[in-house]
């Protein structure tokens, strides 16, 4: 579904990426780890046409997207809960979901706030509440709700659980695992990786803008030492 092939990029002159190479087959969930600042969120808006690759390749369905406005992008099947959720503050849960509802690609069941409120049932007992009112774990698993509703074909989590306290990040996990079970394609950046062997197909390590370790569940499980080194810091 997605394949990315070394690409590289960063900003004005500043080079970022230098050889980055991953994929996400259709209903695969795909996780990106590495440590602060090598590159994960600059792969992403790269990827999303927010900034131009330098070389290299984004191929989505068999068509390349280098060059493409972030908007095309975005239309072509990308939902992206950003770093940060940057929810509508001054919209009520529900009305955040509806405003970004949208089936482009005419999926045969669609997304709906109702089947939001089934996936995060804490979120329909606040569906009337303004979201800068939310907890943070309620504003994320908003965001998650928000990108859902444009029925994405390719989810991208960045940093999904990042500063929630422990109960709320089991529930998102929980939530990619039941996405994944949905046959949702997802891209998850978090660094949590022990919990995430669960729900994740395919990990790969970025370090200072290179994919430089990729593997299956099994295979962090066998290299846990080897991984937890290009992690900490
Ligand atoms: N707008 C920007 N202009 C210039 N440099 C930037 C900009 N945004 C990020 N960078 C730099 O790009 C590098 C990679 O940042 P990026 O956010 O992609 O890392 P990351 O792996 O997602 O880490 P984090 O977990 O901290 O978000 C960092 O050195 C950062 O300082």
């Amino acid at each position: 579904m997605l394949k990315v092939q070394n690409l590289t990029g960063g900003y004005d002159r500043s080079q970022i990426l230098f050889d980055m190479n991953f994929e996400v087959g259709a209903g695969e969930v795909i996780c990106l780890m590495g440590r602060n600042g090598m590159g994960k969120t600059t792969t992403v808006k790269t990827m999303m046409g927010l900034l131009p690759a330098w070389k290299g390749a984004v191929e989505f369905e068999g068509r390349k997207l280098n060059g493409l406005s972030a908007a095309r992008v975005a239309r072509g099947g990308f939902g992206l809960v950003p770093e940060g959720r940057q929810v509508f503050p001054n919209l009520t849960v529900d009305e955040n979901l509806r405003v970004a509802a949208a089936n482009r690609r005419g999926e045969e069941n669609p997304w709906t706030t109702g089947k939001i409120y089934d996936l995060f049932p804490g979120l329909h007992e606040r569906a009337g509440s303004w979201a800068n009112l939310l907890s943070g774990g309620e504003q994320q698993m908003l965001a998650i709700g928000r990108a859902l509703m444009t029925n994405p074909k390719l989810l991208i989590l960045d940093e999904a659980t990042e500063g929630l306290a422990p109960v709320i990040r089991d529930q998102i996990w929980a939530c990619i695992g039941r996405l994944r079970g949905l046959g949702q394609s997802i891209i998850v950046i978090d660094k949590h990786i022990r919990r995430l062997l669960d729900v994740a197909d395919r990990f790969y390590v970025v370090e200072k803008g290179r994919t430089v370790w990729e593997g299956t569940p099994e295979r962090v499980r066998a290299e846990e030492d080897k991984v937890k080194a290009f992690l900490s810091v």
